[in-house]
């Protein structure tokens, strides 16, 4: 029930960097795709070909509710917004290529901030 001193020292430093990264995500530019979750009836085809939609103001809700308990649970959710853009999107279209543009961005700043 209790957390020695030292992880939960750890926690709070991963629970931190989870809150950067996501306030650093939906304030980028190239966002808007993913600031909320795809409205699956004015967009064919979306509820078929994606089996589990994910989007910033779902794992936000996620991370204010203590759901992630671990970093990497929080990646998971992250990269599952980038991949299901990948699998609905053409690389070269604009959403594709906000995708690709978020996820370099993504991949560069939690390695910076974590590791
Ligand atoms: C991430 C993603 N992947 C596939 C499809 C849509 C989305 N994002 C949603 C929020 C969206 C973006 C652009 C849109 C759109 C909806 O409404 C239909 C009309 C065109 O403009």
């Amino acid at each position: 029930k209790h957390d020695s001193p030292v992880s939960c020292a750890k926690k709070a430093k991963t629970v931190k960097a989870q809150q950067i990264l996501l306030a650093e995500l939906e304030a980028h530019p190239a966002a808007w795709p993913f600031l909320s979750p795809v409205n699956q009836k004015s967009v064919p085809g979306y509820r078929k070909v994606i089996k589990k939609p994910m989007d910033f103001s779902t794992i936000r809700e996620k991370l204010t509710n203590n759901q992630y308990l671990s970093l990497e649970s929080f990646i998971m959710d992250v990269n599952l917004v980038f991949d299901n853009c990948e699998k609905f999107n053409e690389d070269h279209s604009e959403i594709g290529q906000a995708g690709h543009s978020m996820r370099r961005y993504f991949d560069k700043r939690w390695t910076e901030l974590l590791k």
